[in-house]
């Protein structure tokens, strides 16, 4: 990210990166043509972000103020991050998850004008021409999606660009990763969704997904392009298909920088979560039996990166792995199950055959429930009950998101449990009173995570993405929930210190790239003077190119 951004041809109020908008001054305005296109006040970031955030309060709802800061980060970059940044806690869920799981949804007919990379199977054989049509030359992260699982939305095809968006914007939001360089992709390879094949206003192409076969024929082209035009690029896979995504990560992760989010991602910030839930329990993670309700791209990573937390606690692999059951939507994963693919195999134990939750959780007694389903209101109250039956301290982790797909809300969860469980849910539930007590909800998503991630690959020049960087990462992030916030239940640092989290978080991945030889800068004497030299800060300064 050392191109130069102070060149532009674009005129200065159209060039999102260096509109300055009200705040550029008298003199700037004579210098760059723009006298008399503005109003005559002279105003400061702080006053500009007064009016939006006057602007947000005026509208009526969530899907309106994400809109609004959409159109404002095409329009005026710095003052879009200084809204963002400045209350994380309220802003995240509204220009991400689960806002953003509307604006997906209805993506094809908001669309006003393209925000990222659209490669489309048509295109196959062009792969690297259409990139380099890509104004920025030195892109650092590509974030791609297909589209095919879309957070708990299933197949959205190109509505699905919204997330390469979002997830972006948080890389810089939540961990000050300069956003130039950053490019949103869509692998428009068709879709299964007949609706939106038949909705006329559709934008993507109107076919059937290729076989895996051809599918994977085209990441390679895309693989080999983005290696030959930006060789320090970093792909980050978000929301494919669960096969999908399983096979791409173990197709590309020993050959080239990368990583899935949902799969290391999701996994890191589920073991933070466990990490504190059971420093709260007071126990170690191999005397837990963990369910999976959910065996898809998400639960199968939680439970390797569990399984790989396990054998750092000295167990062998097949001891860890029988701490693991899983459910999916045909029932208890067990031998006699002819559809299971390779990964989900390996957590086949020996078991009556199942399609009832309820009758696993009285019979396998776990003392962890994740639920990575999309299958709303599958932690039944029956689920939850047996689970506080069971347990002193049950732990349940609700994670399918946007907020209508959770397995149980924290309401749900607490009041069934009487305010027992160590509960943690994708999307951010509001405090729940009981008995006079005030419960707070963990938002165990995967926004904690890949952003620090990025911030230490950028940093050092990371060759590869290990899964302990992974690790890591999980251990960093509970580390910083405090003796205090545990007390009170929390399972993760609060979203209003986000940022700083993740820096910290970074530091301390970038210390173990560092210490793993995978870095290819120089290892610094200070590190964190280091990474604080190189983050984004929203402001008008001509370091961040202005
Ligand atoms: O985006 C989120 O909130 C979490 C995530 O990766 C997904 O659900 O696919
Ligand atoms: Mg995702």
């Amino acid at each position: 990210m050392t191109s130069d951004r102070t060149a532009s041809s674009l005129p200065p109020l159209l060039d999102a990166v260096h509109n300055r908008e009200t705040a550029f001054t008298n003199e700037e305005r004579h210098k760059n043509g723009t006298l008399g296109l503005l109003p005559d006040a002279v105003e400061t970031l702080d006053r500009q972000m007064e009016r939006v955030l006057w602007q947000l309060d005026s509208k009526s709802n969530d899907l309106e103020r994400f809109l609004h800061l959409n159109g404002l980060s095409q329009r005026n970059e710095t003052l879009f991050f200084k809204v963002v940044m400045s209350d994380p806690k309220r802003f995240l869920p509204i220009v991400y998850d689960p806002t953003i799981a509307d604006a997906c949804l209805q993506y094809n007919r908001l669309f006003e004008r393209p925000q990222g990379l659209y490669l489309s199977l048509r295109h196959k054989g062009h792969v690297k021409e259409i990139l380099a049509n890509w104004p920025e030359k030195d892109v650092r992260f590509i974030c791609v999606s297909s589209g095919g699982r879309i957070l708990g939305l299933g197949d959205i095809g190109a509505n699905g660009m919204g997330i390469p968006v979002g997830k972006l914007q948080l890389y810089t939001a939540c961990a000050a990763i300069p956003p130039q360089g950053l490019m949103p992709m869509l692998l428009d390879i068709g879709t299964t969704n007949q609706k939106l094949i038949d909705d006329p206003l559709y934008l993507g192409l109107r076919q059937a997904p290729p076989s895996s076969d051809e599918l994977d024929a085209f990441v390679d082209e895309l693989v080999a392009a983005i290696q030959e035009l930006y060789p320090h690029c970093c792909l980050h896979f978000e929301d494919w298909k669960g096969d999908d995504a399983i096979r791409l990560l173990a197709r590309y992760r020993d050959k080239i920088l990368c990583y899935n989010d949902d799969i290391q991602g999701t996994a890191a910030i589920t073991i933070a979560g466990l990490d504190t839930a059971l420093s709260i329990k007071g126990e170690a993670l191999k005397e837990q039996r963990i369910l999976f309700y959910g065996a898809g791209s998400a639960g199968i990573g939680i439970a390797n990166m569990i399984v790989s937390a396990l054998q750092d606690e000295g167990l062998s692999e097949t001891d860890a792995r029988a701490r693991i059951s899983m459910m999916d939507i045909n029932g208890l994963i067990e031998p006699s199950r002819q559809d299971l693919n390779p990964s989900q195999k390996v957590f086949a134990h020996s078991h009556a055959a199942t399609k009832d939750l309820a009758e696993a959780v009285k019979s396998i007694k776990p003392t962890v429930l994740i639920g990575v389903s999309t299958n709303a209101g599958g932690f039944t109250e029956e689920v939850v009950r047996t689970m506080a039956s069971i347990n002193d301290k049950p732990v349940i982790f609700a994670l399918s998101n946007p907020t209508d797909k959770a397995e149980c809300t924290a309401e749900q969860a607490y009041r069934w449990t009487d305010g027992r469980a160590l509960f943690a849910a994708g999307v951010q539930f509001d405090d729940v009173t009981l008995n006079g007590k005030t419960l707070t909800p963990g938002q165990a998503n995967n926004f904690y995570i890949f952003p620090a991630v990025a911030l230490a690959v950028w940093a050092t020049q990371a060759r590869r993405i290990t899964d302990e960087v992974f690790l890591e990462a999980a251990k960093a992030t509970a580390e910083q929930v405090t003796a205090e916030q545990r007390a009170h239940g929390l399972l993760f640092p609060p979203q209003k210190d986000v940022l700083r989290v993740e820096i910290n978080t970074a530091i301390k991945i970038a210390r173990q790239i560092f210490k793993s030889g995978l870095a290819q800068v120089p290892e610094p004497e200070d590190i964190v003077d280091w990474i604080e030299s190189k983050l984004y800060r929203p402001e008008y300064t001509s370091a961040n190119g202005q």
